[in-house]
């Protein structure tokens, strides 16, 4: 276990295997108080293994997950299992499953600015909507760690950017870490501290690029946006073979996806 100064989370070497292959391997990040961390990477490239791990959901087959002592965490899964027939308000959803206080569902809808949909029913809310009561319930926990995977699905760009700034606000008030899934490339993000782009491992990580001086980027965004806004480049020219070994555009395999590192061409 981490002490309580430390990181929220440490992933070292992890690897999840399942159905003779591994989904993700060799991944290594951490996450502190404060932080928000955005896993990109194509579909299927293990953004949400990875974020269970980090969790706890999934215990890693190879390597190392620690989190900090009695850490608290809050996920918003991409997906929801809910019978949408069963008539069900905001403000019971917002306790539902979940040791949240009134008083603390309440403050939770009043900072995502979803008091107004407090007695409207789940069913009828718009998708945006929806995102931003799934984000009340996480917050309403005051979790250590938040993690959102692909929080503006069925968001339009004009509420994307305010779902980042609110996300953003929610790390200041709770000062909590924030790990962020997302496999798009042109959303990555208002407010994010690190990237890390994954493809079955850890390609490449570090601070987004800001791309500030690019007007396609100002005219979609709008100027408040541009100058935060970043952009992370990445080609991904190789796939992974069930062993754990890279397969290179051209042909070459290797122990690992940069090729000078290792070099064990067949
Ligand atoms: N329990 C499992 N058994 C076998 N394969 C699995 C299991 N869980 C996930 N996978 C596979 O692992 C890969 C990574 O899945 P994961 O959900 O982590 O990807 P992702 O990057 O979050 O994708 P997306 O962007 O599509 O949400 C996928 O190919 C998926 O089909």
């Amino acid at each position: 276990m981490l002490q309580k100064s430390e990181t929220l989370a440490t992933l070292t070497n992890a690897g999840v295997f399942r159905a003779d292959r591994w989904l993700v391997r060799d991944v290594n990040f951490s996450i502190s108080p404060s932080e928000i961390v955005t896993l990109i990477g194509p579909n299927g490239s293990g953004k949400s293994t990875t974020a269970k791990m980090a969790l706890g959901i999934i215990k890693p087959d190879a390597g190392d997950v620690k989190r900090r002592d009695g850490l608290k965490v809050a996920y918003v899964p991409q997906k929801l299992a809910i019978d949408w027939t069963l008539p069900l308000t905001v403000r019971r959803f917002m306790r539902l499953t979940e040791h949240v206080s009134a008083s603390d569902a309440k403050n939770a809808m009043i900072s995502t600015g979803i008091e107004h949909l407090e007695n409207a029913e789940v069913r009828t809310l718009s998708g945006g909507e929806f995102q931003r009561v799934m984000l009340a319930r996480a917050v309403a926990r005051k979790p250590d760690l938040l993690v959102l995977d692909e929080p503006v699905q069925g968001v339009d760009f004009t509420g994307e950017i305010a779902l980042y700034d609110l996300i953003k606000r929610i790390r200041d008030e709770l000062r909590c870490g924030i790990l962020l899934i997302s496999h798009d490339l042109h959303v990555v993000m208002a407010a994010t501290d690190r990237v890390i782009c994954l493809n079955g491992h850890v390609c490449c990580s570090g601070p987004p690029k800001t791309v500030a001086s690019s007007p396609e980027y100002k005219a979609l965004f709008g100027g408040r946006a541009a100058p935060t806004l970043a952009v992370y480049e990445h080609h991904h020219d190789h796939t992974h073979l069930p062993d754990g070994r890279v397969k290179h555009s051209d042909g070459t395999i290797t122990d690992s996806c940069h090729k000078d590192e290792s070099s064990s061409d067949v």
